[in-house]
């Protein structure tokens, strides 16, 4: 058994849309095939990953280091001690090699990726959903299928009026979530605070609102939103200020009752640890948004949940970043708090398999072997072209 090849190819997610602190004009990311030479039903199995967006295709060092990395290791030393499927760790072994610790930069989103693309082989080879198999092998045994989403949308869109603000939020409504979130910090306060009413308006019993600032706030002005905000039951104040700002985090969390999130920007087990150490997050209300998908992959996102364990934080307080299967699997199998998507942005790459609806802001996991992407037919559309 063993790794035939990897392929990469960058594809644009490019919208007009805003959030505090970028434009997605430009955004795209890389889509990764990770060839074998096993085969199931007839077909080599090829495992298929993406990163999240945000933070751009990472086609080169996945070219220049990463990818040979993994190509040019004996495949012997890439198989688990069954003997009988890939070792993810092992493979994240050899695409580390050479790298120092500490400064994650961006190559935690190009191993990420390729990590991604590991599983999905991994759990089509044992010829399983990849949370069955995640449920077994890490969890209680048994994974609960049915995930919490969220609608998460609310940019700021050139010439965009509160009438079509309540539209969009609406618009989620109707299909079947019961918690949205919106961004702020890209206008001032008094805006900020006509478009959270405007969104609260439309929100009916039951349902509730989350924004999220981008990090864009300096500490004062993170302070000044959190008073503010107090006013209103928000479901979660997301990111108020630098994403490495422990302190400024630990000062929101001091006056501010409501639930924090924060974590979309923290790559690595260690930075993810220095919240936990230092950011003030409160184990009761608060909500965790590493996404594996940008930091290293699950082989991280396993030492990240250990250290959450060790730290007595339960994987329920996590709801990660990104909207895509692969951390709506890891919520399935590994108990997590559920999982963001984009109903309306990031295609074909975010959402559920065909067919899946949305009720009470729940979703359940169809029998898919892998990550379940063969299920999104606009999305594999593109994985197969990468293989053809
Ligand atoms: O706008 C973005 O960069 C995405 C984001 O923060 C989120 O989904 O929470
Ligand atoms: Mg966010």
């Amino acid at each position: 058994m063993r790794i035939l090849d990897i392929r990469e190819q960058t594809f644009p997610i490019s919208s007009p849309i805003r959030n505090a602190f970028i434009d997605f004009s430009r955004m795209n990311l890389s889509l990764v095939a990770v060839v074998t030479d096993v085969v199931r039903e007839g077909r080599p199995v090829v495992g298929y990953g993406f990163n999240s967006n945000g933070r751009y295709g990472q086609g080169s060092m996945m070219r220049e280091r990463f990818i040979p990395r993994v190509l040019e290791t004996e495949p012997e030393e890439l198989i688990d001690s069954s003997g009988e499927n890939l070792d993810p760790a092992a493979i994240w072994s050899a695409m580390m090699r050479n790298e120092k610790p500490g400064g994650h930069g961006e190559r935690s989103v190009a191993v990420g990726t390729i990590d991604m693309a590991v599983w999905d082989a991994v759990a089509k080879i044992a010829e399983k959903p990849l949370y069955q198999l995640l449920a077994e092998r890490y969890g209680q045994g048994t994974p609960d299928r049915e995930v919490f989403v969220y609608a998460a949308g609310g940019y700021y869109y050139p010439g965009q009026d509160l009438k079509a603000l309540q539209d969009e939020m609406r618009g989620y409504l109707d299909r079947g979530y019961s918690v949205v979130k919106k961004k702020i910090g890209g206008a001032d306060l008094d805006t900020d605070r006509r478009r959270i009413d405007a969104v609260l308006d439309v929100l009916g019993p039951g349902q509730r609102l989350a924004v999220d600032a981008n990090g864009r706030f300096d500490r004062e002005t993170a302070l000044r939103y959190a008073e503010a905000l107090s006013d209103y039951d928000l479901f979660w104040y997301e990111e108020p200020g630098d994403p490495l700002d422990f302190e400024l985090q630990a000062a929101v969390a001091e006056v501010y009752r409501g639930p924090l999130a924060t974590g979309e920007n923290l790559f690595s087990m260690q930075d993810s640890r220095n919240l936990i150490r230092y950011g003030g997050m409160r184990r009761d209300r608060d909500w965790l948004q590493f996404d594996c998908a940008l930091s290293y992959g699950l082989v991280e996102y396993l030492r990240t949940l250990e250290m959450l364990r060790e730290n007595d934080w339960s994987p329920g307080r996590c709801v990660p970043h990104g909207g895509h299967q692969m951390s709506l699997n890891i919520a399935a199998g590994l108990g997590l708090g559920g999982n963001e998507s984009y109903p309306d942005l990031f295609q074909p790459f975010g959402g559920f398999p065909d067919g899946v609806q949305v009720q009470d802001s729940r979703i359940v996991m169809p029998e898919l072997p892998g990550i379940g992407f063969e299920g999104k037919s606009d999305l594999f559309t593109h994985m197969a072209g990468l293989v053809a």
